[in-house]
This record gives C-alpha cells, structure tokens and sequence, in this order.
C-alpha cells in the first residue's frame, strides 16, 4: 500500500534523512521507532509532502507521492495525526469533526462510539478540552477523512495515563477491524503487542525492519535505549 524507498531530506542545508526505507501492507500496523532525533517526524513529513524528499520514491498504492502537493497527498487517502495535535480551537468538536469528512465507513456516529468523550463534548468549542481529549478529536478528525492508511505521530505522548489507555484501546479496535496504520510511539510495551512490524530509524536511515517478536533485547539496547 505505501513504499518508501531510500528518500533523503533536508531542512535547508542540513540533511535530516539518509535512506529511509518502509513499507505498510493493507491492513498492516506498522511502527516507526528509533531514539528522539532519528528521523520519525521527518519521514512523516516527507511521506505527506510537508518536508518533501529530494531522493527517493514514495508510492501509495503504486501512485508516485513524492513530488505531490501536501492537499494532492491527503486527498490520494492517507490520513494524518500530526504531533501535537492542531484541531481548529474556535470550532465545535462536532464542527471539527465534520470539517474534514469524506464519505466511507467512519461517520460521526462511529468515531463518537470509538470515543465516548468526544460525544459527550460535541458541543464544545475545541480549545477548552483537555489535552488527552484534543488528541482524541485529532484522531477523530483524521478518521472522518477516511483515509485508507492512518499516520499517528507520537499519539499518546504527555499524556494522563487513563487517557493514553483509552487511546491505545481505541487504536486495537482499529487494528481489529483492519485500519492500516503507521504509527510512531516511545511506548514499547503498548506498541509491540499489536504492530505486525517494527521499522527502527538511527540517525536519519532505516536500520532494522522486522516483527516485534524478532526485536530482541540487542535490538533493542542498540537502537532504542536511552
Ligand atoms: N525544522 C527543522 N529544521 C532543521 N532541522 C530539523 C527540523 N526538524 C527536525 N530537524 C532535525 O532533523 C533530525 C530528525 O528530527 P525528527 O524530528 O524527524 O526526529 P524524531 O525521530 O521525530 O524525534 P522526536 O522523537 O524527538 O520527535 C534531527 O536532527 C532534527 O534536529
């Protein structure tokens, strides 16, 4: 469904990716890794067109992406939870969600079942809701697209731990009914039970690709620990 290739890129002069190398099958959770700095939110970027690659192919769904505008890219069907949120503050969590929906599987009805909270707060404006809940909204908002794969950047990061669980059982139920998904997540003990691949970054290259069960703890010393 997505393959990237060897891209390369740079913010300016400096080079921020060197080779990075992933693929997400249909139906596939795929986790992005590798310590902070690595190279996670530049491969994101680079897949959406918001940081393009200079080198490499990017192909969803044997499209070439690459040199795609960031709209073209969305509306190809790939569906972005960037880090640190952005959901419109002075609108409506109803209006948020609306704003950006497609027709398919996910409805409002749905996305307010997957997240209880969000119904029960559909009127307010979405500046005054928590943290953990403006996380929810960004999730719901990227799902209202109907995107045939979901990228969530650092998705449970800062957050309460309540929260965070009921991120993650959200994100299992995706996983259930087969939402292709990229995800990128320091959280090795939620991450690893429901991806079907891990992908490990280390200074701006892809370094290890392989299932979580194969991650062992030289792996994991090397690549991930602190
Ligand atoms: N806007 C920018 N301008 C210049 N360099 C940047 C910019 N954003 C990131 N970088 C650099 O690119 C490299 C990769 O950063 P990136 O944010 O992709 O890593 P990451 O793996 O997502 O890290 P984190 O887990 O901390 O979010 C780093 O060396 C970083 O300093």
């Amino acid at each position: 469904m997505l393959k990237v290739a060897d891209i390369e890129t740079f913010y300016g002069p400096s080079q921020a990716l060197f080779g990075v190398t992933l693929e997400v099958a249909a139906g596939e959770m795929v986790a992005l890794m590798g310590r902070n700095g690595m190279g996670k939110t530049t491969t994101i970027r680079s897949i959406f067109g918001l940081t393009p690659a200079s080198r490499g192919t990017i192909e969803f769904e044997s499209q070439n992406i690459r040199r795609l505008p960031a709209y073209r890219i969305a509306k190809a069907g790939l569906g972005l939870v960037p880090e640190g949120r952005r959901c419109f503050p002075n609108l409506s969590v109803r209006e948020n969600l609306l704003v950006t929906a497609r027709p398919g599987e996910w409805t409002l009805a749905k996305v307010e079942a997957l997240f209880p909270r969000l119904e029960e707060r559909r009127a307010q404006m979405a500046k005054t809701l928590s943290g953990g809940e403006q996380q929810m909204l960004a999730i719901g908002r990227a799902l209202m697209t109907n995107p045939r794969l979901l990228v969530l950047d650092e998705a449970t990061e800062g957050l309460a731990p309540v929260i965070r669980q009921e991120i993650w059982r959200a994100i299992r139920l995706l996983k259930e009914q087969g939402q292709a998904t990229l995800l990128v997540d320091k959280s090795l003990s939620e991450i690893l039970p429901i991806a079907d691949r891990c992908t490990i970054l280390e200074k701006g290259c892809t370094v290890w690709d392989g299932k979580p069960a194969a991650l062992d703890s030289t792996v994991r010393d090397r690549y991930l620990g602190v």
